[in-house]
């Protein structure tokens, strides 16, 4: 579709509301690995979150890479094995999920904020104690439970212009690391950061009441709305942890989150800078 000059001064105009209301704002953005499906998909995200900072908005990145992780567990021979969600960490897979997230994806995306001229800074949840966590439970390994966030120096880089890119590994209290999902992260940095908007990227269109039926998507549900769906087991998988980290993210004080189809082009600029938004809302 070519619009005309009418309609594109009328797309800008519609955005402007959007970019009053969210000038000088946090916004969280959770991007997960299953929404990294190719380069140019990637590009178009991080060109969209750059647009976010250069018209006023204060973006962080918390990112995923779960499907990279298990990529490099399977080159050396080893299975992943996930509970609810949450891989099962030992010493070996811990050293490669922070080979993976802080070795490979998270300067792979600095990368692509420098191509778009934005200043990014990659952040392990070590770095500056950001995210301190413990063991979750003894039969995951090092799988993490957010003790505290510590936002210190996530406010001093984005004073500075940078975008912090948050990869979602804790330390404990001897040092050691520990493996996070990032959906849990991103709600807790959110919360911590009094975040206007937390946005979870991920490869489905939204909640569904059907996930397999995008006709069914359900744009807009509250907490106990959610904790329904889940019962009668129409959420399920790794919905569940999203679900969860934004219905405590809005009783913390998030005004809104919104769950958004990654694979769609632009779909973070829909969500934002629309009336019409885009996936599912989720509100207190
Ligand atoms: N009701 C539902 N609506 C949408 N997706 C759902 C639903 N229930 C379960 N899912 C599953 O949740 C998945 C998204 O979670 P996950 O794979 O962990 O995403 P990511 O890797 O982006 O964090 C979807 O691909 C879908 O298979
Ligand atoms: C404990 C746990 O499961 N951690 C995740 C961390 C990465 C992640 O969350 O990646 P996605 O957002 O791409 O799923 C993992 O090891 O896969």
């Amino acid at each position: 579709m070519i619009l005309s000059a009418k309609d594109k001064a009328h797309v800008l105009l519609e955005s402007l509301s959007y970019i009053k209301k969210f000038h000088n704002q946090t916004v969280v953005i959770k991007y997960g690995g299953n929404a990294m499906i190719n380069e140019e998909l990637k590009n178009c995200v991080i060109r969209d979150i750059s647009l976010l900072k250069y018209v006023g908005l204060n973006p962080v990145t918390v990112h995923g890479g779960g499907p990279e992780i298990t990529k490099m567990m399977n080159h050396f021979g080893k299975k992943a094995q996930f509970v609810n969600g949450l891989r099962v960490t030992d010493e070996e897979t811990m050293k490669m999920t922070e080979l993976v997230l802080l070795g490979s994806i998270a300067p792979q995306i600095v990368s692509l904020f420098n191509m778009n001229d934005v200043k990014a800074l990659g952040l392990s949840g070590k770095d500056g104690k950001i995210i301190e966590a413990s063991q979750r439970d003894k039969n995951l390994g090092f799988v993490g439970k957010i003790e505290k966030i510590n936002t210190d120096l996530i406010t001093s880089v984005i004073e500075k212009g940078y975008v912090p890119i948050i990869s979602p590994i804790g330390i404990g209290k001897n040092g050691e690391s520990y493996n996070i999902n990032s959906d849990e992260v991103a709600g807790a940095i959110a919360t911590s950061l009094k975040a206007k908007k937390l946005i979870l990227i991920t490869d489905v269109e939204g909640v569904m009441e059907d996930y397999k039926n995008p006709s069914t998507l359900i744009s807009h549900i509250n907490k106990a709305e959610a904790q329904k769906y889940i019962q009668n087991g129409v959420i399920t998988g790794g919905m569940i942890p999203k679900i969860n980290c934004c219905t405590s993210a809005v009783a913390g004080g998030v005004e809104r989150c919104h769950i958004i189809d990654g694979r769609e082009y632009h779909s973070i600029l829909l969500e934002i800078f629309t009336n019409d938004g885009i996936g599912t809302m989720i509100t207190a």
